[in-house]
């Protein structure tokens, strides 16, 4: 499987019309806060002019396609912004992103099984001040990737906060993975790889551990994403349920040899 930036061929799941209405919606909401006191100091905050760009080419442009929104969540820090700048340009900059503000996106082109899935991929700030703005997002999306930091315990502590606010705010069929980031950390580890898939399995969710930095599992958590996605649209013609942890299991096996994660003594 492949991810490329080629438009599709397939029904329309959200037109231009909609995001044209959407980002209206946006930049009025942004411009009516911006007239009140606000106790974050958020809302004077306008999206950076490349993200509203980013918005009238790549997804105007595009009449015919189907958009699986999915959105990065997590707290400050756990590598969100890094994870989706190494799916989407295949580079990992140490220390090179300043803390993200609201939120922004970027489209990417998923190949899965000869089919090619438009992911719209959101970042969203970590940060506490910024919640009520991201909370907005999740409503209409298709997919969440939750991050910890597996050197950061706070951070996985916290993913239990992060599945109740996902249970208030997103839609009930909404798929979900776990992402344990920073695995290439291996002595500053402070999360065990049992203790993410522990949870995991608690709350019925995906889950894998990544790193931007060296690039293990960024494709696959965006290929299983992908894949999820387009056989739930497509399943009332399939008759045997894909299971992404399954498909996550199989793959990373196929690809042990690169990908083992270094022996830590947690
Ligand atoms: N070693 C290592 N460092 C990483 C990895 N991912 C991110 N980092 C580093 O962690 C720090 C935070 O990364 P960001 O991508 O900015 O984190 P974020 O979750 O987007 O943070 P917010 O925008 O504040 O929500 C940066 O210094 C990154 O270089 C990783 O996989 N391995």
């Amino acid at each position: 499987m492949t991810a490329t930036d080629d438009s599709m061929d397939d029904d329309v799941f959200e037109t231009q019309e909609d995001t044209d209405n959407k980002l209206k919606l946006l930049e009025n909401s942004i411009d009516r806060k911006a007239d009140t006191r606000s106790p974050t100091g958020y809302r004077g905050y306008k999206p950076p002019t490349e993200v509203l760009n980013l918005c009238k080419t790549n997804v105007l442009d595009d009449v015919q396609i189907v958009i699986h929104k999915t959105i990065l969540l997590g707290d400050s820090g756990v590598g969100k912004t890094s994870l989706l700048v190494k799916f989407d340009t295949g580079k990992f900059e140490s220390g090179k992103f300043s803390a993200t503000v609201g939120i922004g996106f970027t489209t990417k082109v998923v190949e899965v099984d000869d089919t090619k899935v438009k992911l719209q991929i959101w970042d969203t700030a970590g940060q506490e001040r910024f919640r009520s703005v991201t909370h907005a997002y999740y409503r209409d999306a298709h997919a969440l990737l939750l991050l910890y930091d597996v050197t950061n315990k706070h951070s996985f502590d916290n993913i239990r906060a992060w599945l109740g606010e996902i249970s208030d705010y997103a839609q009930d069929d909404v798929a979900i993975m776990l992402l344990g980031n920073k695995a290439d950390c291996g002595t500053e580890r402070a999360v065990r790889r049992e203790l993410g898939e522990r949870l995991a399995k608690e709350y019925n969710v995906a889950f894998m551990e990544t790193s931007a930095k060296s690039g293990q599992n960024v494709e696959l958590a965006f290929h299983a994403v992908a894949k999820e996605l387009k056989c739930r649209r497509d399943g009332h013609k399939d008759p045997n349920r894909f299971n992404v942890q399954d498909y996550i299991r199989e793959q990373t096996q196929d690809n042990s040899a690169v990908q083992q994660c270094p022996p830590c003594s947690y």
